[in-house]
Order: C-alpha cells, then structure tokens, then sequence
C-alpha cells in the first residue's frame, strides 16, 4: 500500500526545521506518495541510495528539480552533468574529475591554507564576528573563484545566482519568486565568466576549455563545464562550512576533541556533512514503472530523495542525531551515490580541512552569543547568520 502525506517539505515551516516530516517521513514506509505535488518521497537511507546508484531507471535528464524537462522548458540550459545521464553525461564527467582530484588540488593547498591562517587570524583578533559572513561565505568566496580564473569583479553575483539555482529545484514558491528580480542581470554575469577569454590560464576554467582543444569535449561544451563549477562550487562549501562550524558550537566536546587530534579535521567534515546535509533533496525521474517495496512507482513520475533524512536513518546510523568524530561517516549520501556523485568533493573537504586546521590551532574555545539564523532556501540547509565568541589557543 503508498502511504499519502499531505504534508509541503517545501513550505517555510518544514524548511526551517525539517527533522521532525524527515522521522514521519521514514516511519510511514520505503516510498511515500506527497499527493500536493505528484511525487514519490524516498527518507530512508536503503531507498536513498538504490535510487542514486540506479541511473537507468532514476535518470537525471528530465531535470533533478520538480519541473519535468520534458514538459516545461528549463529556467537556464540544461547542466551537461548534473542532468545528463550517460552515455551524454560521460565526456563532460571525464573532463572535469581529473581537475578536482585530490593530487590534482595539491597545487593550491599551500595558498588555501595561508588564507584560512591570514582570515582565521583577523577573526581571532577581533574575538566575536559571524561565522556565516565572516568565515564561512569569505573563504570559499577567496579561493574558489581564484582557483576556477575568474575575475575578482562582479563575484558578489555567484551567491545570489547559487541560491536562486538551488531554490529552482524546487515548486516555484515564494523563495522562487524572490530570486527572480535580478536572476537576468546574476546569470549573464556568470555566463560571461565562462568564456574563454574572461579565464585566467592554470585556472580549473581554463583547463577545461584546453580538453576542447584536445577533443575531449566540444568547445561548445565548455563554457557549460564551467559554468557547472561556479553553480555547484560555491553555496555549498560556504554551508558545508557553516555547518561544521555549527556542529562544533552544538558539540563542544568534540572541538577539544579535535584540537588533541588535529587529524581528524576530515573526519569532521564528511561528519558535518552527513549530519547536517547541506543538500538536503534533489529529484529523479523514472524511466519505466520501478517498483519499490511493495509499490510501483509509475514511469515520468519524480521521485524526492531526502538526503538529510537519509543521513540520520537510525536504520543505517547508530545515534543518527549526534556529531561524534569517532563514528566513521562513509557512505554518508550528503555528496549523493553513483555516476553523479560529487565532483567536487575533494574541493570541497581541502577548503574545510584548511579552515578548520586554522581554526584548531588558534581557537581554543568556540561558542554562540546568539542563536544561529535560517536562510530558507528549497533544497539548501543554509544559515543566515551564526555570530560566535572565540577564546585564543
Ligand atoms: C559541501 C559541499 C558540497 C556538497 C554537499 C555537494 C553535494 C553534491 C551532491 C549531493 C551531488 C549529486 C547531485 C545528483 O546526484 O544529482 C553533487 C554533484 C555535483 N557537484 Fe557537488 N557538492 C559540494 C561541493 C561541490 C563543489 C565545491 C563543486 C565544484 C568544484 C561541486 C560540483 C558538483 C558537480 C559539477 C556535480 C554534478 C556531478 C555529476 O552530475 O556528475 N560540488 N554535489
Ligand atoms: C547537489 C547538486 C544539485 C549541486 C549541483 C548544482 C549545479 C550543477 C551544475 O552542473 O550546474 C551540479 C551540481
């Protein structure tokens, strides 16, 4: 039987605080029907991840937001990733994992780590600041363009462009309808940084368009590749560090814990990942009717993945709700699963490791001075605001 929720996870109330639809979600069955928009919600983690390694019948081409791309027009062209799915996805993938290998980021590590230690430094001067404005959105939006080639001019465009994308996915609701002021004047900005000529050369950008001289891609391609980086690389990692960073103020424990074991700062990271999950949903498409437990799932229907329900299933984690540094949180869905997993994981685990490697050294104590702020956004967990005191090491 499909269990029916009337339920709106993209209304303001279950967007601010989602866990108590994500434990109602998974106790109601494998899949659930959300009769207000048509669609197939999967929380727990079994069903999570056997849609996200099952690309045949789960595709992404029909777009990864609730909009069918075979019935409505996509709001920008559609990403030769994220909503491609092989064979169109493989050349596109294959050009851009090798730029963001680990061994392939090496080259920025000594210059990451010097900004994580110049902004950390300036922030321990001043003891109290916000670690959403001041740490979390100031260090990726330092390095990241940087290490893509963009211009440092017009960078103030990439979170509103990021925030307006991530709401997309989503029904268009009032969120979506707040980006869409100056969405025009935001895309053409990021548009633009794709050319070739607007890229700095040994940049990630750059390197890509040199895979169209290859052949390995068409040049035609390329600007979209790029453009993959600058809508993908950045909201994320400024909340996947905002959310390590609210981890460690709800765990003080843990902070001491990490400080005697400086180590474990990439532990902490895929930890804060999976317990916060800065992508909380995205959608697939099914290709045929699936069956799924005991129901049928019919073909050109959407299917809802909570990724955020999915990382604290206590089906799959022992204590799902706690930030424990000694858990071993591989496998953690919070970069999805399968041909889409993440790409710019490594990227993404460097600009924390040297954020949080600053911040361990100088920072004996962490703590609020006022309760963290919600930045709603339909399928992000982000924070308007976190304002912290912090004691000298
Ligand atoms: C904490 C930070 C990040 C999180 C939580 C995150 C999350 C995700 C997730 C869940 C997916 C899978 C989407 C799907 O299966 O449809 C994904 C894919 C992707 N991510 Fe990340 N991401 C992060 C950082 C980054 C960064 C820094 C970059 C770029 C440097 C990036 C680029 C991409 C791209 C291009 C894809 C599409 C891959 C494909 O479809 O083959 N991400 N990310
Ligand atoms: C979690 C994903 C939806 C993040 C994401 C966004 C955009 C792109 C792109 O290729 O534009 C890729 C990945």
């Amino acid at each position: 039987t499909l269990p029916t929720s009337h339920e709106d996870p993209f209304g303001d109330e279950i967007l601010a605080e989602p866990a108590p639809f994500h434990h109602a979600l998974r106790e109601a069955g494998p899949v659930v029907h959300l009769d207000r928009y048509d669609v197939y919600a999967m929380g727990r983690y079994e069903q999570v991840h056997a849609a996200l390694v099952d690309w045949q019948r789960f595709e992404s081409s029909a777009g990864v937001g609730l909009s069918n791309f075979r019935t409505q027009a996509p709001w920008r062209p559609p990403s030769l990733l994220l909503e491609t799915d092989p064979p169109h996805h493989d050349a596109p993938r294959h050009v851009l994992e090798p730029i963001l290998t680990p061994r392939a980021l090496r080259r920025l590590r000594d210059r990451w780590e010097a900004e994580a230690e110049d902004l950390v430094e300036s922030l321990v001067a001043r003891g109290t600041f916000d670690a959403v404005t001041d740490l979390a959105e100031a260090f990726p939006l330092r390095v990241f363009p940087d290490a893509v080639g963009v211009r440092r001019e017009g960078r103030e465009n990439l979170l509103p462009y990021g925030d307006h994308l991530f709401n997309a996915f989503g029904p268009p609701n009032h969120l979506v309808e707040r980006g869409k002021a100056r969405i025009a004047e935001v895309s053409a900005w990021v548009n633009a940084q794709c050319a070739r000529e607007a890229l700095r050369p040994g940049g990630f950008g750059a390197q890509i368009w040199q895979a169209a001289d290859r052949g390995d891609i068409t040049h035609e391609q390329a600007p979209l590749i790029v453009r993959s980086l600058l809508s993908a690389g950045v909201d994320t990692t400024v909340l996947g560090i905002a959310a390590v960073t609210h981890a460690f103020l709800s765990a003080p424990d843990q902070w001491d814990a990490l400080r005697r074991e400086p180590g474990r700062v990439r532990v902490a990271f895929d930890e804060a990942v999976r317990w916060a999950s800065p992508v909380q949903t995205f959608f697939r498409t099914a290709t045929t009717d699936v069956a799924v437990a005991d129901v049928t799932i019919p073909a050109g229907h959407k299917i809802l993945m909570f990724l955020g329900a999915a990382n604290r299933d206590p089906r799959r984690w022992e204590r799902p709700d706690a930030f424990d540094l000694d858990r071993d949180p591989s496998g953690h869905v919070g970069f999805g699963m399968g041909v889409h997993h993440c790409v710019g994981q490594h990227v993404a685990r460097l600009e924390a490791a040297c954020v949080l490697s600053a911040l361990a050294r100088r920072v004996r104590r962490i703590e609020p001075i006022g309760e963290p702020v919600r930045h709603l956004n339909n399928t992000l967990r982000a924070y308007a605001s976190m304002p912290v005191a912090v004691t000298p090491a």
